[in-house]
């Protein structure tokens, strides 16, 4: 199977990186395209077996599976250039929330998904969440599925939970990075510790932190409580945590979700733009 890769910035390339690195598919059966080609050649520099070509329509006509790795406003563009290319057996994935598989489907005639992945794929780990198309062969799904079984955990969701299932998947590590740095900036400010040090024991600790989770041997409320002693550190801790946290997540999800909506019409606008598909 020849697999098509439109798009080799962020997601695009940690995509490459994650198919290869997993040996899921070999370099010579991958075909890649960017709009300033330099990105992709950058990528064929670094794996020699990888075809860059220089147009989405050649990829349309050489792939069997497609991935569009562009921002939402380009989705549609890139498909309307595509879509004359693509027989009815091929496969067409988007990688972005805002645009649903309906919308796909209406402007491709083969089998659509939606596949939302995360940073931490790159690692080989972490979820990747999918949509099929109601078009979707069976053959496709299976495929697409045993594909992303080899760097992630695929996860099938319904719609309604797209946004927020995105921000625990995709979004999290950006905000646990986020909090894990606060963490570290705090024990600098407040004690004699180093950043260096604060950052390789904390990063050694989420790493521990994943591992136990990994292996299943405490749930996060246990994980608590076996480290909570009575009367001890942790609990005064976990009290300041509780005071100050407050909403905050709840305002986090909120606002996801409204920048959600603003996505979402923004993807309206470009079909508008793009009404003959
Ligand atoms: N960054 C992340 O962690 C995640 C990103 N995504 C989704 O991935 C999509 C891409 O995001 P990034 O990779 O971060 O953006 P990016 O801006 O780094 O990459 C987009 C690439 O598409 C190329 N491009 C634009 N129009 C094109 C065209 N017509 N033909 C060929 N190439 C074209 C650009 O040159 C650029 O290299 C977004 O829609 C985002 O929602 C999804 C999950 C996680
Ligand atoms: O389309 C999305 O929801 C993802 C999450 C991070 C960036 N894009």
């Amino acid at each position: 199977m020849k697999i098509g890769m439109i798009g080799t910035g962020n997601m695009g390339k940690i995509l490459i990186e994650a198919l290869l690195e997993s040996k899921a598919i070999s370099p010579a059966d991958l075909l890649i395209q960017n709009r300033t080609l330099a990105k992709a050649i950058q990528i064929k520099e670094i794996y020699p077996a990888v075809t860059v070509l220089k147009t989405a329509k050649k990829v349309a006509q050489n792939a069997d599976l497609i991935f569009l790795c562009v921002k939402p406003h380009d989705v549609f563009s890139v498909a309307s250039d595509i879509a004359p290319y693509l027989s009815a057996d091929k496969c067409v994935v988007s990688i972005t929330s805002p645009i649903n598989t309906e919308q796909l489907e209406n402007a491709v005639s083969c089998s659509v998904a939606r596949i939302i992945p995360s940073i931490t794929n790159r690692a080989l780990c972490g979820v990747a969440l999918f949509s099929y198309g109601s078009n979707c062969t069976q053959e496709w799904k299976q495929a697409l599925s045993t594909l992303f079984n080899n760097f992630s955990t695929p996860t099938e969701i319904a719609d309604n939970i797209t946004r927020v299932a995105s921000d625990i998947v995709s979004c999290g590590p950006a905000f646990f990075s986020y909090l894990t740095q606060r963490f570290i900036d705090g024990a600098v400010e407040e004690t004699e510790i180093d950043a260096d040090t604060a950052t390789k024991l904390a990063s050694e600790m989420l790493i521990g932190l994943g591992q136990l989770l990994e292996k299943g041997y405490y749930t996060l409320p246990t994980l608590q409580e076996k480290v909570s002693v009575k009367g001890g550190v942790t609990g005064e801790g976990i009290n300041v945590l509780e005071k100050n946290i407050g909403d905050t997540f709840n305002q986090l999800f909120q606002a996801t979700q409204h920048k959600f909506e603003e996505d979402l019409q923004l993807v309206k606008n470009s079909l508008v733009i793009h009404k003959n598909i």
